[in-house]
């Protein structure tokens, strides 16, 4: 469904964009299919004349600015407007696209990322910010990983890169969680902000490696969990330590299932390992699962219910637990393939 095409009437096409004909020119026809990039968190969309004063306020502070190639300061409307008029020609000339970071909940305007391959084709290169409030939560790697998507599904790009100061530590980690490495090739960078140009360290994915890692991220983990239930309805919840994946976060008790184990005997050694307590096969009840696309593994998770285990329950690797009412199950922050599970306890619980 490639709805970036390929153009074929270059006589069509706007001044701007006119230009020697090159393999993979590309024209936005009848976009809707491609844009917005939906993700987990954020819709990506092109802008709109309502964003501009969202983003003055948002990339008009310093602290965002000086870090970018494209905003300078102070930023006015004028800029801002500017700037999307040549969005929008560039994606209609096939040069470029800017897309506005939006949320999924709620619509609020956050960042904007950009992809420009006008000289560099078939590589492209990308820029990206967040606004100060919101960053610090993954938003831009997973941004930046639709973008990858857009550049070698739909474009069938070779190449992206980007750059930043070797003192961004947060942008250079966006580069890294999305797959970028140093390719050994220095920039000169604009630095408007500051009225200066940088020299960078070039970061860059290629299209082979992109693909094997979304086959890497393709590979399925199984994990089993369990849903202990006490006497009073309530569901155990334990919050997974500092220093693994995703600390901080309630999950129910579980692990991956090993090579030759079935999920229920996984489970039994778990829950011993984990609580101290000796479960019976029988007690536990399948109850569902959750399957999740995790950046770098997919996640299939059966959720078995259990209400009868023996010994005195103990926290043994340290970690918190929490005895929740299955409607304040929400209450938690989970990691993302769990929310999904909840309706299914609370119907089991709640009736
Ligand atoms: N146990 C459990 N794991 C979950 C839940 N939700 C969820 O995404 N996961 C993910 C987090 C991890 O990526 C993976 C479980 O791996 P883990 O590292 O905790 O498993 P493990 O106890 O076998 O630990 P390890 O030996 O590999 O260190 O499943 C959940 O509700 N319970």
């Amino acid at each position: 469904m490639p709805t970036i095409e390929a153009d074929r009437d270059d006589a069509d096409r706007p001044a701007a964009a006119a230009g020697p004909a090159m393999p993979g020119r590309l024209r936005v026809g009848g976009c809707d299919a491609a844009l917005p990039l939906v993700t987990d968190r954020l819709v990506l969309r092109p802008p709109t004349a309502d964003d501009i004063a969202p983003v003055v306020a948002m990339a008009g502070v310093w602290d965002v600015a000086r870090c970018t190639a494209k905003i300078p300061h102070p930023l006015t409307e004028q800029d801002v407007a500017a700037w999307f008029a040549r969005g929008a020609q560039d994606l209609a000339g096939g040069a470029a696209v800017v897309l506005l970071v939006t949320e999924r909940a709620g619509g609020a305007v956050i960042g904007a990322v950009d992809m420009n391959w006008r000289e560099t084709w078939p590589a492209a290169e990308i820029g990206y910010w967040i606004g100060q409030p919101l960053q610090g939560r993954g938003y831009a790697t997973e941004a930046v990983r639709a973008l990858l998507g857009l550049a070698f599904d739909t474009l069938d790009l070779a190449e992206v890169f980007a750059s930043a100061e070797a003192w961004n530590a947060p942008s250079l980690r966006v580069m890294e969680k999305a797959g970028l490495r140093p390719d050994g090739q220095t920039l000169t960078v604009p630095a408007p902000a500051r009225g200066t140009t940088w020299q960078h360290d070039r970061q860059s994915i290629t299209r082979s490696r992109w693909s094997q890692r979304r086959a890497e991220a393709a590979r399925i983990v199984l994990v089993v969990a369990a849903a202990l239930v006490d006497r009073d309805g309530r569901v155990l919840l334990t919050r997974r330590p500092p220093g693994k994946p995703m600390a901080g976060l309630w999950e129910f008790p579980g692990g991956k299932v090993h090579d030759g184990e079935s999920p229920e005997r996984a489970l039994i050694r778990e829950l011993h390992e984990e609580l101290g307590i000796d479960v019976r096969h029988a007690c536990l009840a399948p109850l569902t699962f959750a399957s999740h696309a995790y950046p770098d593994f997919h996640l299939l998770m059966p959720l078995f219910v259990l209400r009868t285990w023996h010994g005195r329950l103990t926290p043994r690797e340290g970690q918190e637990v929490a005895w929740v009412r299955a409607a304040r199950l929400r209450d938690y922050p989970m990691p993302p393939a769990d929310p999904p599970l909840i309706p299914a306890l609370q119907d089991l619980l709640l009736g």
